[in-house]
């Protein structure tokens, strides 16, 4: 079975995909799903952002605060430099552990949703890499619309990230999501049975 990688840019439409490639029937490894898990009390990174951020981080049920770790990993570049270097080896050591167990199962394709995927390097890990896209201004409509932030938080998190044209150039497959979500669907629906069907590369 083929081991895909889903990336784009913050709110380009990967969660959508995704989703659409569950009902479908693939395996999706949610590497923001995972680094939530990892940041519930008793995980690995929970550990690493208390001791670092300190009480400031903590919520009265000792849970932490994300939105509170965002606020200032996306206006201090030093602070974003920190969680990279201290969180990444730590979301990939489990990407890997449950792409192994997805690899003992009997699934018709293993999709790797990573918001960073080029960033981390992490695009070595699959065999073709599929690229969610919008352009800037779909993207900044649609983030400020999904979270509330106003436009400085807005742009403060699109510039944290590779830029599109940079995404764009590296990718294997593009998926447009600047239309209507039925028009994306399709272009899903293509790369399903290409994935699906095109024989066994491993
Ligand atoms: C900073 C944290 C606590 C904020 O949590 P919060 O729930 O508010 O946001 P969430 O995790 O849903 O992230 C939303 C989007 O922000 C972007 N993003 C998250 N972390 C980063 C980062 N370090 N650099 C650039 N963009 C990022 C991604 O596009 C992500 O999809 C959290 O994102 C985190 O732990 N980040 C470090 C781990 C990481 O890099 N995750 C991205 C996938 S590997
Ligand atoms: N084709 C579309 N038409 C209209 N709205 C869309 C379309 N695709 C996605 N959206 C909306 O845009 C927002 C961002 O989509 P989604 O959450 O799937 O992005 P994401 O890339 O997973 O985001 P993140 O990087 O933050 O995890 C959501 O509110 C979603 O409902």
């Amino acid at each position: 079975m083929k081991v895909i990688g889903l990336t784009g840019g913050i709110a380009s439409g990967k969660s959508t995909v995704s989703r659409y490639l569950r009902e479908k029937g693939a395996a999706i490894l949610d590497a923001d799903a995972i680094a939530h898990a990892l940041a519930e009390p008793g995980g690995s990174l929970y550990q690493a952002y208390r001791r670092h951020f300190g009480a400031a981080v903590l919520q009265a049920d000792g849970r932490l605060d994300r939105a509170a770790i965002g606020k200032i990993v996306f206006a201090q570049p030093e602070e974003r430099a920190w969680i990279d270097r201290s969180a990444h080896p730590l979301i990939q050591a489990e990407i890997k552990r449950q792409l192994a167990e997805k690899k003992r199962q009997d699934v018709p394709l293993i999709v790797l949703d990573v918001p960073l995927l080029f960033e981390s390097g992490w695009d070595k890990m699959t065999e073709e890499n599929c690229l969610v896209d919008v352009s800037e201004a779909v993207q900044l409509a649609r983030l400020m619309q999904r979270d509330g932030y106003d436009e400085q938080a807005a742009r403060a998190r699109i510039a944290a990230q590779m830029p599109l044209a940079e995404k764009r150039r590296r990718a294997d497959r593009l998926i447009d999501n600047n239309g209507d979500l039925p028009a994306t669907l399709r272009q899903v629906d293509l790369l399903w049975k290409e994935w699906t069907h095109d024989g066994f590369s491993q």
